[in-house]
């Protein structure tokens, strides 16, 4: 069991405030804006989704969010030529290769390392190169995992979303049989290599996030669709102190 001092930072995803923005093609809200004030209120790192169909995030927001922010930007992606020439230029502190589908409505599952570790491996370097950290976002699976660490990513975030589905579901004991696939899978990282930066996140909720916080060795929690859902009614700062607060619980 985690200590109230070991438990994990919190990396606010402000994607759907661009979803809100883009809704009517105006400048408002600002997603640069909404980092600000993230960071303002306690955020410990700023996530965006630059997806190649631009449903929300935009080129200019990223080149915006790098210049300005003071914590570090977690930029997610697709492993594709035209994502890592932007992310070359942009130069963020952590790029998160993810899996990506035009058709999906979110990101379904996590990104297939075991089955490209030949292209992944020299797209990695190349960022790391320039002194970008890459995390590979992933199903809490022992052969992923594994192929992460042979890759060569300095971190890997868990894919959460199996165990926040099940909680929609009420279905209790999947729920409780998914959480145990996350614990072991991030002692299994753990384990096969200590320096490996093990992070979740995906479907996580002020009701949901606490048993994944208390799970020792997780760094960081990436959160940001339900987050943003409760700043619709409370306001950002507000919606991020409350989301602190769960993770303490
Ligand atoms: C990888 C992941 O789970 C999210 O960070 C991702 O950004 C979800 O995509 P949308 O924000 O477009 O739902
Ligand atoms: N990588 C997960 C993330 O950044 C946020 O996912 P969600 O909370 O919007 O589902």
């Amino acid at each position: 069991m985690s200590t109230e001092a070991s438990r994990p930072l919190l990396g606010v995803n402000i994607d759907h405030v661009a979803t809100l923005r883009q809704a009517r093609g105006v400048a408002y809200p600002s997603p640069l804006a909404a980092a600000l004030l993230c960071e303002e209120a306690g955020a410990d790192g700023i996530t965006i989704h630059l997806r190649e169909d631009r449903r929300h995030i935009q080129d200019a927001d990223v080149y915006a969010i790098a210049e300005q922010l003071t914590t570090r930007l977690n930029l997610e992606m697709a492993a594709t030529e035209e994502m890592l020439g932007i992310a070359l230029e942009v130069r963020p502190y952590w790029v998160c290769l993810v899996p990506e589908k035009r058709e999906e409505l979110t990101t379904e599952g996590g990104l297939n390392v075991a089955g490209q570790v030949a292209w992944l491996t020299p797209y990695i370097d190349k960022l790391a190169q320039s002194g970008i950290k890459v995390s590979l976002f992933i199903d809490p699976d022992e052969t992923q995992i594994q192929a992460a660490i042979d890759c060569g990513a300095h971190a890997i975030e868990l894919h959460t979303g199996a165990y926040a589905e099940f909680g929609l579901a009420k279905d209790k004991d999947s729920e409780a049989a998914e959480l145990e696939r996350i614990r072991h899978a991030v002692s299994f990282a753990k384990a096969q290599a200590p320096e490996l930066i093990v992070n979740a996140g995906h479907g996580l909720t002020q009701d949901n996030v606490a048993a994944i916080a208390r799970i020792d060795g997780i760094y960081e929690l990436n959160i940001g669709h339900a987050l943003i859902a409760d700043a619709v009614f409370v306001g950002l700062p507000r919606a991020v102190a409350l989301m602190k607060a769960a993770m303490q619980q």
